[in-house]
């Protein structure tokens, strides 16, 4: 598979996903997210679990990126963790696999170099999509042969978090595009089209926005936040 036949060049991927405590956890309703999202414009989904995958695909005709999120025990790396994962996405129907690709070890101790091998054998017609949290461990992902680096861990691991992916006008992310030729993805905390604009002027290869788009329970929280600050600054006013 060829990435750039994806089409997903410059473009706006929907991260459709709901956990299992998440009000909107439901393939069903994934699958009518991926449909807004594509009525919308977006030009690819990215979505956790071979079920919701499979709906999503039947719902619309755009690439998927596939996850699996699982816990293993406390382990810290939970997305797409082991080959048991890709197994299940390798027969979702996604076109391109986003694994874990930090420097923390794997929770059934397989190096990553040894998973990704183990993937190009078996799915050679998948794409793979490192998610990384550094500069560092971009430029290790690039060594291996991902197709894409994602930037979806920054501020997510115990390095970096205390970091943002938009601090200092997209800082990491244009050390990534300076530092690696691979394309990068633009992930994690976007949350407004002008900041989804600015990672494009800057050069990322596409972009993914999750919940600022997905969580409806993140909107409204964002919502009230910014109405809370007038509503205790107008209390205050009144008792003056
Ligand atoms: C840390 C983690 O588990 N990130 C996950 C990666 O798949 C998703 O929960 C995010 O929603 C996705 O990366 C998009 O990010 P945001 O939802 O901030 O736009």
């Amino acid at each position: 598979m060829d990435l750039d036949s994806l089409g997903l060049q410059q473009g706006l991927i929907v991260s459709c996903q709901a956990l299992e405590h998440e009000p909107l956890h439901s393939s069903f309703i994934m699958g009518k997210m991926a449909v807004a999202a594509q009525e919308g414009g977006a030009i690819g989904i990215r979505a956790n679990t071979a079920q919701d995958i499979k709906e999503i695909k039947q719902q619309v005709s755009l690439p998927v990126i596939g996850i699996v999120k699982r816990n293993y025990g406390d382990h810290p790396v939970f997305i797409t963790p082991t080959i048991n994962e890709v197994h299940e996405l390798a027969e979702s129907g996604c076109e391109i696999i986003a694994l874990d690709a930090t420097s923390r070890p794997r929770p059934d101790g397989v190096a990553l170099a040894d998973l990704v091998k183990q993937i190009r054998l078996l799915y050679p017609e998948l794409l793979l999509m490192a998610d990384v949290s550094t500069v560092e461990e971009g430029i290790m992902a690039e060594q291996l042969g991902f197709d894409l680096i994602s930037a979806t861990l920054v501020g997510y691991t115990e390095q970096t978090s205390h970091q943002k992916v938009y601090e200092n006008d997209f800082a990491i992310l244009k050390e990534m595009i300076r530092q690696i030729k691979t394309p990068i993805v633009a992930e994690g905390n976007i949350m407004t089209p002008e900041m989804a604009a600015r990672c494009l002027e800057l050069g990322v290869y596409s972009v993914v926005v999750g919940g600022a788009i997905t969580r409806p329970q993140q909107i409204t929280a964002r919502f009230m936040e910014k109405m809370k600050e007038v509503r205790s600054a107008s209390i205050v006013q009144n008792r003056l």
